[in-house]
């Protein structure tokens, strides 16, 4: 059987050992990632990818429980492929400075090297701005644009300064604003602003630092079920202009083309992966049932306070 050929060796129905990268096999052989939240959801696409594609990956988060099923279910997957890559789990969360100092430490001590980093690792949770506790916003705010910072920093001083590399941040659909999720736009566009400013700073190490931005689209059973409801995501893909929700992979499809040969021309970038939803609506919020806002015009001043008080300003 062809490496190249997209084949399944499982029931079709459980199709948990399909392959799907559309790059060459090898093409990130001899390659070491780090790939934040890399055992669950999107993260776990993108380890799979890589692996599948000859890179030895770190996966790393929080909670060690979901590493290990993550790291676990990686494992038979590559084994149904064929294919051998090294994977390693390291628990960090990227919040704290010592740990994500630890974790570049680590993986450059282990395999001498570290060549990508993803920073996959994130998310937040739905709420009206107004209602946000101060733990609350600072808990999103470090987790995405902090964590990002460090886990960039420590990357940069340990290893890649001296050596070069690829980042790859994400961000999300705040392109519009993000009711209901305000802390975690405000943090995301602050995310961009400083890919665009790495990506400045950084190419004279050759180094590369670019960004993804998924629709609030993109179904993962650990994703829906942090808001408690795992048909979340029901409904959002008549709400996009390619009437469909998003899939892992094809966000992890667009971060290898980032880390391989083909982008090496470009830096400070963010790419939208929400089938046009950005260009068109602002998902999960509709706006609430209210009677229009007071209007401003000369004539409507005029009127509303007479011709007399209107006078006495000039
Ligand atoms: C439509 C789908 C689109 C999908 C998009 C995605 O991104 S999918 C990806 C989805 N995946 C993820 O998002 C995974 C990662 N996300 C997370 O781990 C959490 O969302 C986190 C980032 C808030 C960290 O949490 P943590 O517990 O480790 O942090 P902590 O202990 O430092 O601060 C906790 C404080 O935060 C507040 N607070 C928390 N929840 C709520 C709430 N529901 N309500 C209100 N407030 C809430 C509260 O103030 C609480 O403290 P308090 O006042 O109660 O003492
Ligand atoms: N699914 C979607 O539609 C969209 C997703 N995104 C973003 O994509 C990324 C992946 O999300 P997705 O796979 O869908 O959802 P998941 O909830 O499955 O993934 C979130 C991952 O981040 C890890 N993580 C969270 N906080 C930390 C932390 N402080 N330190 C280290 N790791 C952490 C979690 O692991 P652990 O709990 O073990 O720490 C988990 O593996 C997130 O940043 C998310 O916000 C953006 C736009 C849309």
């Amino acid at each position: 059987m062809s490496q190249r050929s997209s084949s399944t060796f499982e029931n079709e129905c459980q199709k948990p050992f399909a392959l799907s990268s559309v790059f060459r096999p090898g093409l990130f052989e001899g390659r070491v990632a780090i790939v934040t939240g890399g055992g669950t959801g999107i993260g776990k696409a993108i380890a799979k990818e890589l692996l599948f594609l000859g890179c030895t990956v770190v996966i790393a988060s929080r909670k060690k429980d979901r590493l290990a099923s993550g790291a676990e279910e990686i494992r038979t997957w590559l084994t149904h492929t064929g294919q051998q890559a090294t994977l390693h789990v390291l628990q960090c969360n990227i919040r704290n400075e010592e740990e994500v100092k630890s974790l570049i430490s680590t993986t450059v001590l282990t395999y001498g090297k570290l060549d990508f980093l993803i920073n996959n690792g994130g998310g937040q949770f739905i709420s009206n701005t107004a209602e946000i506790r101060l733990k609350g916003w600072n808990a999103v705010v470090e987790t995405n644009l902090t964590g990002t910072f460090l886990m960039c920093r420590e990357a940069y001083n340990q290893w890649m300064k001296h050596h070069g590399g690829v980042i790859v941040n994400m961000a999300m659909d705040m392109w519009k604003g993000s009711p209901l999720m305000g802390h975690s736009g405000a943090a995301r566009a602050g995310v961009v602003n400083l890919t665009k400013t790495l990506g400045v700073e950084w190419a004279q190490s050759n180094v590369r630092v670019n960004c993804v931005a998924p629709g609030s689209s993109i179904v993962s059973p650990t994703a829906a079920a942090n808001y408690g409801d795992l048909n979340v995501f029901d409904g959002i893909g008549a709400t996009i202009p390619m009437k469909r929700t998003g899939t892992v992979e094809e966000v992890s499809s667009a971060v290898c083309f980032l880390l391989s040969p083909g982008a090496s021309f470009i830096t400070g970038e963010t790419i939208r992966i929400d089938g046009g939803q950005s260009f068109y609506t602002t998902p999960t919020y509709s706006l609430p049932d209210s009677k229009p806002t007071d209007k401003y015009s000369w004539q409507s001043c005029f009127d509303a306070e007479g011709p007399e008080a209107a006078k006495s300003k000039l």
